[in-house]
């Protein structure tokens, strides 16, 4: 069985001051955009947010159709590494896709396919553009080894988000892969940060 593992528990700081998680994208909330994408290719979903934020994506989430669990923060802005030790920590899955809530261009192809690598490996996570950027919040884990050697990094206060990586055996997959199996390309990673990013991601929804 996948997981599918949404990160939410930041505060939305670039935003204003609303919770870009479920901010309305063209009528529907941004993590209930990235939960819908998900959904056919994981067996449940987990949310990790803040106590405070649990109400408002218990709504967004109303009627999905997968069984949904919060995985909530018990120490709060302990940062995305953080929320992403939580979310892994109550997945059931042995393998998980673990997005973050603003990510709503993710490609479910491109996911199944990073499943596929994971398998036999700890985690499959894609590295694109200049920098070799590790796209660690569209990635599959091995929830188990992932969400330990997150507990590893955060012990020794190491907080870069490529850190816990060091620890796995991991499959980096490539601009390449990228472009083959995800139906719109980069665009899967793309993510949206402030008030004008969004504005122009809601008439790409609205059509
Ligand atoms: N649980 C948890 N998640 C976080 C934290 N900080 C960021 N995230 C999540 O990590 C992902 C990427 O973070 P950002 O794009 O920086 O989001 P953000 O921190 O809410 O927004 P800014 O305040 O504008 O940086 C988002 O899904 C956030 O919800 C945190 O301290 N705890
Ligand atoms: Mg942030």
């Amino acid at each position: 069985m996948h997981s599918g593992v949404i990160i939410a528990g930041g505060r939305s700081t670039r935003f204003g001051d609303a919770d870009k998680a479920v901010a309305d994208l063209a009528g529907t909330p941004m993590t209930r955009r990235v939960a819908d994408r998900l959904e056919p290719i994981v067996d449940e979903l987990v949310v990790n947010c803040r106590a405070d934020q649990r109400d408002a994506l218990d709504d967004a989430l109303d009627g999905y159709p997968l069984p949904v669990t919060f995985a909530e923060d018990p120490e709060t802005d302990q940062g995305p590494m953080a929320g992403i030790r939580n979310g892994l920590r109550g997945a059931s899955g042995e393998f998980a896709a673990v997005v973050a809530c603003d990510m709503p261009f993710l490609d479910p192809g491109f996911l199944d396919y990073l499943f596929e690598r994971a398998a036999g490996h700890e985690a499959a996570v894609p590295r694109v553009g200049e920098g070799g950027w590790f796209q660690t919040t569209q990635a599959v884990y091995h929830a188990d080894a992932m969400a330990d050697a997150c507990d590893d990094a955060l012990a020794r206060d190491a907080r870069k988000i490529i850190e816990p990586l060091f620890d796995l055996d991991y499959v980096v997959v490539t601009e390449d892969e990228v472009e083959e199996h995800a139906a719109n390309g980069l665009d899967t990673f793309e993510n949206l940060n402030t008030r004008e990013e969004f504005e122009a991601a809601q008439s790409h929804f609205s059509g």
